[in-house]
């Protein structure tokens, strides 16, 4: 068995990890079992480079052992006992052991229910498992809580007011205008504004008279009686009050469904709430951080979270607590050089009281299991994320294994808490909890789901496409692809649409260019290069990032923007750090751009490479210092996660492969903060929407 599986290793089917750890324990296993073992550990080890947490020892199939052509999986299993039979076989190994069956001791492979980890998988999973249990508990809010939560989530008219306007505006220019269907859009107005879910509640008349007699915002008060909170769902404000409520809490939603608003809201109500506990002249702040599990991305939560707290509703002393700094969450855990380890564990917690961590979905399991251990016990942990985009580069769906229990719905109990403290009517509501039993496990009731988008209008494209795929309706996709929106340009695939797509995108880099010859500050110019992006779903091939990255230097070479196409380094040239270096302070993903350097030496100015810091700082390095890194005029979009741009072109390779999912293709649309460009085959396209990706792991289980 070692033999073919060196020969796979030696195809690339295999890792050299994955050949290595299946000797390994080959070697330690009886002759009877030698050959079964080294199968079943390169499989282990095989779907965990594959991000599968375990191996599911009933979903095994003999026609496709490591993805490989039937005849040739069904070739290695000869000799060997049906996959139906592994379990049994497995039992009692040394190198095995069975949960179900109380072993203890450390062994490389462990066997629980059906799953077949390796071991610091199996460990770190139940590391999550249990901190999790642990901490999503009922935590009592203060009495004020009500009243806080009335004071950040005021409810505001000058929407529905601008909205009223403009249907005014685009009614005068009609010749006659339809009356019955502008009362109708006016009704919609009210209810998409003041997020009303019982319109059958309200007196339509009386609310149109209102609607109709206004001439500025402050005259829709009036509408404060006739459209009451009971009436109304705000489910910002609910995430907002969940999370004052849990010690664990999580926050999903797509882009602009306004996670980073709430969280700032609810750290102020943590300010406030500590404040209101306080006695005396000292004034108990929270310890709060924030962290993202890239530098570029903790650069957009300083930025964003920055934003957000600058327009909260409240006292600028309690603005001035919220902190908008951001780190990595490497950083904040203190990574020691060369060691997987870290500073901050179980033994020597984290220094905070809250600990914010955004685009959680990128938190892959050892990484969140490290989190989770080294926060304290008091703490409280909030994660925001999208639950519907690619799972984290590394093993585990961790954000979207415990989303999955979303559609419980709150416990009665915490429907009633939540209703105490929004004034929403939680239980009228459809979207909580399911009706009959309420068997809901402690997570349920920390978790809340943002849906509506603020950043995309309901006529906008992209966020009709982003709902499409994640409903997986091939059929919806095509048509919001075909309708002609504004803010999407679809593009079949031909030698002609592929050149057009080279050269928009050099175009769209022209800005970023200019920056740089009008010796813009490198804050700037980074600001340039991160409003256009080219994504692929490939490295290799004419439609990998390798092949357009080359493709889009020669062009930028021909039009005179680039000096040499052979010179490797120019000024201009953007490079995507791929390997982490903890001494220079450079991560995976971390995005630079080479520029002259005039400051540090200006007799002698070298090109030097410019990054943005976490905290919102630049640093720049030699490039002869930098560690792994390639050009990003297009990158993956795996590399994409946790950015936007404004302008997003996207292409997907010609032939459909298995590698193109839904959750790719909803990550890449959803990259496209203005413009989606879309370069593909709608037959691909519709492939991939309904190809989900799914992560074998046990914990949904345990958290069941
Ligand atoms: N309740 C609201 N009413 C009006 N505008 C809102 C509301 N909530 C958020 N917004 C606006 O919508 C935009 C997106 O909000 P925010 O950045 O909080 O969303 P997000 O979910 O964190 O986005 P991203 O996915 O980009 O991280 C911001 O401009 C914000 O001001």
């Amino acid at each position: 068995m070692l033999k073919r599986l060196q020969d796979l290793t030696k195809q690339g089917v295999l890792r050299q990890l994955d050949y290595q750890f299946a000797k390994f324990v080959a070697l330690r296993s009886p002759d009877s079992h030698s050959s079964l073992v080294a199968l079943v550990a390169a499989l282990v080890s095989h779907e965990l480079g594959k991000g599968h947490v375990c191996l599911m020892l009933n979903k095994i199939s003999a026609q496709s052992l490591f993805g490989l052509p039937s005849r040739v999986s069904v070739a290695l299993l000869d000799g060997l006992p049906e996959p139906e039979q592994w379990t049994a076989e497995l039992n009692g190994l040394p190198i095995v052991s069975n949960i179900e069956q109380g072993d203890q001791q450390a062994t490389p492979l462990v066997l629980d229910g059906g799953r077949l980890y390796l071991h610091r998988y199996w460990h770190f999973e139940q590391l999550v498992a249990s901190k999790l249990h642990h901490t999503a508990q009922p935590v009592e809010p203060a009495a004020i809580m009500p009243s806080v939560l009335n004071e950040l989530f005021p409810r505001t008219y000058t929407y529905l007011y601008q909205a009223l306007q403009q249907l005014k505006k685009a009614d005068s220019g009609q010749a006659s205008p339809n009356e019955m269907n502008t009362a109708e859009i006016r009704r919609k107005e009210v209810c998409d504004k003041l997020d009303v879910v019982r319109a059958e509640l309200l007196n339509w008349d009386e609310i149109d008279a209102i609607l109709i007699a206004a001439t500025k915002a402050e005259e829709l008060s009036a509408l404060d009686g006739l459209v009451p909170q009971a009436a109304c769902l705000n489910w910002q404000k609910v995430a907002a009050a969940m999370a004052i409520t849990r010690q664990f809490a999580v926050i999903s939603g797509g882009p602009g469904t306004g996670k980073t608003t709430t969280v700032a809201k609810l750290l102020a109500a943590l300010v406030m709430q500590a404040d209101h506990g306080s006695t005396g002249e000292e004034v108990a702040t929270p310890t709060i951080k924030l962290v993202a599990p890239t530098g570029k991305a903790a650069a957009r939560l300083t930025e964003s979270i920055g934003m957000a707290v600058q327009s909260l509703p409240v006292d600028p002393e309690v603005r001035k607590r919220i902190p908008t700094q951001s780190s990595t969450i490497h950083r904040l855990l203190g990574s020691v050089p060369n060691q997987v380890d870290f500073r901050h564990h179980h033994d020597n917690p984290l220094h905070l009281d809250v600990l914010v961590v955004d685009e959680a979905s990128m938190v892959d399991l050892p990484m969140m299991a490290r989190l989770l251990d080294a926060m304290p016990p008091h703490a409280k942990l909030i994660l925001l994320g999208d639950r519907d985009q690619l799972a984290s580069v590394e093993a585990g769906a961790v954000l979207g294994d415990i989303c999955a229990f979303s559609s419980q719905g709150y416990s009665r109990q915490q429907e009633q808490l939540l209703s105490q403290l929004t004034g929403f009517d939680l239980a009228g509501s459809h979207l909580t909890g399911i009706d009959g039993a309420r068997a809901v496990s402690p997570v349920a009731d920390s978790l809340c789901m943002l849906q509506k988008s603020y950043r995309f209008h309901a006529e906008s494209g992209i966020g009709k496409l982003a709902k499409a795929i994640n409903n997986g309706n091939p059929y919806h996709v095509e048509k919001v692809c075909q309708h002609g929106f504004k803010d999407i340009n679809h593009y079949s695939l031909s030698a002609e649409s592929y050149q057009t797509m080279i050269n928009m995108t050099v175009n769209f880099y022209r800005d970023y260019f200019d920056a740089i010859e009008l010796g813009k500050e490198p804050k700037e110019v980074l600001k340039a290069f991160s409003a256009v992006r080219l994504l692929c779903a490939l490295r290799e091939g004419d439609f990998g990032v390798v092949g357009l990255n080359h493709r889009i230097e020669r062009e930028l070479v021909r039009i005179g923007k680039v000096g040499q196409a052979d010179e490797t380094w120019y000024e201009g040239r953007p490079i995507m750090i791929t390997r982490n270096d903890h001494g220079l302070g450079l991560y995976n993903g971390d995005i630079g751009i080479a520029m002259i350097d005039k400051k540090v030496n200006p007799e002698n100015p070298h090109l030097r490479v410019f990054f943005e810091m976490p905290d919102g700082s630049i640093r720049s390095v030699l490039p002869s210092r930098l560690p792994e890194h390639e050009t990003v005029y297009a990158m993956t979009i795996h590399k994409s996660q946790g950015s936007e741009f404004a302008d997003t072109l996207m292409v997907l390779p010609s032939e459909f492969s298995p590698i193109l999912t839904r959750e790719l293709i909803y990550t890449g649309v959803t990259r496209a903060k203005e413009k989606l460009y879309l370069f593909a085959l709608q037959d691909v396209i519709n492939r991939s929407v309904r190809l989900r990706t799914e992560r074998a792991s046990g914990l949904a289980c345990l958290l069941g």
